[in-house]
């Protein structure tokens, strides 16, 4: 839990950095710490407002995924990276934004919020003045890949080739970077969430068996894999018969998740190849001597960065803390807004 120092609480401006992200929603508070949670709202269906309350946003509305009762939804404001619900998304911002302040009022709050590269100047117009009416003063956006670079601590100023590959709930998204100007940008929509979703299908196909993403997402973090494992894993999974819809339960097998995912797998490896292509041979030689950095959730599958290097002959590794690469990035910006103004992104 972060705790904001009597000095922050003192001071009339806060800095923060927000990933919004399809999953989660991360804050970096400049000399504090960072605030993760789920990216979900619960609302009322009928009125379609968002519920009063602690539990509405966040860890708790998380929990009621699939467990809520008729009046009452819990949604994901953002799909495939890109906000589908504006007013729930700036509810979602204002909560974040004054959990931030530890709930005081009267503190002038600059925003650098991380956004998918791929959206357009409309929808960073409205980026923008969501996190306005949430409650910021001054926002900044930065796109996601460049964040998460800075956040992996790539030298992104010089000039020299670095290569980013952030794999998120929503997208992927790969940056090759030079004089801290992506040279080359490739974004594909498929990323955790639909692995997520080639397990419930998978499950449903093969084992006649029914379960909801959040039950997926639980299968694909424990036994999911990009390539064989030294020990196969398994688990004891409980859903409901796809035809008789009573209770079952079933044992789910590594070997399988992973066939279930493997469409998914080679389209983020097609990205990758695919903007690789495209640099230039001195970039190309920066990156046989640098190799490829994986950031984002997705990054944490067991064996994807093997299978990776596999396909493109090149080192690969993984970031430090890859679910906050991207906020990371965001709260070094924010110390050096002047130094970096020609990175951030403008509608
Ligand atoms: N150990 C793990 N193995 C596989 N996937 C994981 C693991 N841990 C987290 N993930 C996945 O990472 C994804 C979330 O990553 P992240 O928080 O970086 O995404 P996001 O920023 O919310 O999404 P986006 O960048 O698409 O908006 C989820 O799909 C989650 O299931």
């Amino acid at each position: 839990m972060l705790g904001l120092s009597n000095k922050i609480l003192g001071a009339v401006s806060l800095n923060l950095g927000i990933d919004l992200g399809t999953a989660n929603t991360l804050v970096s508070v400049q000399n504090q710490g960072i605030i993760s949670e789920p990216s979900v709202v619960a609302i009322n269906k009928n009125t379609n407002e968002v519920l009063m309350g602690g539990n509405a946003v966040g860890n708790e509305a998380k929990k009621m995924i699939g467990k809520t009762p008729p009046n009452i939804q819990a949604v994901r404001p953002l799909k495939h990276g890109v906000i589908s619900d504006f007013a729930v998304t700036e509810a979602m911002l204002r909560y974040f934004i004054r959990k931030a302040l530890n709930f005081k009022w009267g503190i002038r709050v600059r925003v650098v919020i991380a956004i998918p590269s791929g959206i357009n100047s409309v929808e960073k117009q409205a980026v923008i003045d969501s996190t306005r009416r949430a409650g910021a003063k001054e926002v900044y956006l930065i796109d996601e890949p460049m964040a998460a670079a800075i956040g992996s601590g790539l030298p992104i100023t010089e000039a020299k080739g670095s290569m980013i590959v952030d794999i998120g709930g929503g997208t992927s998204e790969v940056a090759i970077i030079s004089l801290a100007s992506p040279v080359v940008t490739r974004g594909i929509k498929i990323a955790g969430d639909a692995m997520d979703r080639a397990i419930v299908d998978y499950l449903k196909q093969e084992k006649k068996i029914l379960i909801g993403e959040s039950t997926a997402e639980i299968i694909k973090k424990n036994l999911g894999s990009a390539c064989e494992l030294e020990q196969e894993l398994q688990m004891e999974i409980k859903g409901q018969h796809a035809t008789s819809s009573l209770p079952k339960t079933v044992i789910v097998r590594s070997e399988e998740v992973r066939e279930a995912i493997q469409t998914c797998i080679q389209d983020i490896i097609h990205m990758i190849k695919n903007s690789l292509e495209a640099t230039s041979p001195e970039i190309s030689a920066d990156l046989i001597e640098r190799g490829i950095v994986l950031a984002g959730g997705g990054a944490l599958l067991k064996g994807l960065d093997q299978v990776i290097a596999n396909e493109t002959q090149l080192k690969v590794s993984v970031a430090d803390s890859p679910l906050e690469c991207v906020v990371r990035g965001t709260g070094a910006v924010l110390g050096k807004l002047d130094l970096l103004q020609h990175i951030l992104s403008s509608p």
